[in-house]
């Protein structure tokens, strides 16, 4: 697999504040990413660099291998940026016809049928449309654009929950007969973790995890038993947080678990379920703010 995408020793300071800490990335062709991390922790300021919007304080992006210069536009990327009201005076009609020349796979068939599905009307102003039907004219141009690098900054923020599941159904279909690179970031994340194929987790500026998802639903445990032996069967084990339930203990586990071990655990009265990718992240996160 090719990598289209890759950033080295990433580094963005505003002032004193380190919003993007020494990060690496790579992205490959062909995968749909998922770029996770609570507010602030720098979703935005990473896909501004990765765009050419934004000039990093420091470290390299390269795109189709070729590194991003100040000023460069990347080629064969399309940037849905969260808040996207450039032209809130221009028609829906109108800022297609403006976006499409940019993006040499548009496909205006597509474009029309978006358009129906979301109930989005063309004719009315971008001023005129709700946040949601906003955010919705940035989905259309990231998804008819077809660019083989397509960025969407929280593509789902404002929509209601039916406007989710038909704007993550028509991303995996149109992915599935025109395989790109797509990266979405979002908090939304046990919605995405049905999407995504491979996650980065972002956290005060740095990465704190880096992931398939094969590998996570593998790693990711909830395991839960009598203290004392929930202590031996987890003594070699990657914890990440324990909780107490009366005479009862809950870890979350992120580490492979054998089936001779799923088999002792029975003995063991212990039992395994897999985790949320919510649970995951929020005790990764937590672990991380209590060394803080
Ligand atoms: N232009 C700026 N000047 C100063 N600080 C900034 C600027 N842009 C972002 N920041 C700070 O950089 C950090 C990262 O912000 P960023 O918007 O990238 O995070 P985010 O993960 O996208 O958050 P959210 O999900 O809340 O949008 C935050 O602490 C933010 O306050």
């Amino acid at each position: 697999m090719a990598i289209v995408l890759e950033s080295k020793k990433l580094v963005k300071t505003y002032g004193n504040l380190h919003a993007i800490r020494n990060v690496d990335l790579l992205f490959k062709d062909n995968i749909i990413y998922g770029l996770l991390g609570p507010n602030g922790a720098g979703k935005t300021t990473l896909m501004d660099m990765l765009s050419g919007g934004l000039f990093p304080s420091d470290g390299t992006i390269k795109v189709q291998e070729e590194v991003l210069k100040k000023g460069d536009t990347p080629k064969g990327m399309c940037y849905v940026r969260e808040k996207n009201i450039h032209f809130p005076r221009l028609k829906v009609s109108e800022i297609l016809r403006v976006a499409s020349p940019f993006y040499e796979n548009w496909d205006w068939a597509f474009t029309k049928e978006l358009l129906q599905l979301f109930d989005v009307n063309p004719n009315k102003k971008i001023s005129q449309l709700s946040r949601g039907a906003q955010s919705l004219v940035g989905n259309i141009i990231g998804l008819a654009s077809r660019a083989p690098i397509t960025l969407f900054d929280e593509p789902v923020l404002g929509l209601d929950v039916i406007m989710r599941e038909q704007f993550y159904n028509v991303l995996l279909r149109d992915y599935a007969d025109h395989p790109r690179t797509i990266i979405l970031s979002t908090h939304l994340l046990d919605e995405i973790s049905k999407i995504v194929e491979e996650i980065y987790i972002l956290h005060t500026g740095s990465i704190l995890l880096n992931e398939s998802m094969e590998v996570i639903r593998s790693k990711a445990h909830i395991v839960s038993g009598k203290p004392a032996a929930l202590k031996d069967f987890l003594s070699n084990k990657n914890i990440l947080n324990i909780e107490n339930y009366g005479n009862i203990e809950v870890a979350s586990v992120f580490d492979e678990i054998s089936d001779t071990e799923k088999r002792d655990s029975q003995k063991l009265d212990i039992s395994i379920a897999g985790m949320s990718l919510q649970k995951l992240f929020t005790d990764l996160v937590e672990g991380v703010r209590k060394h803080d």
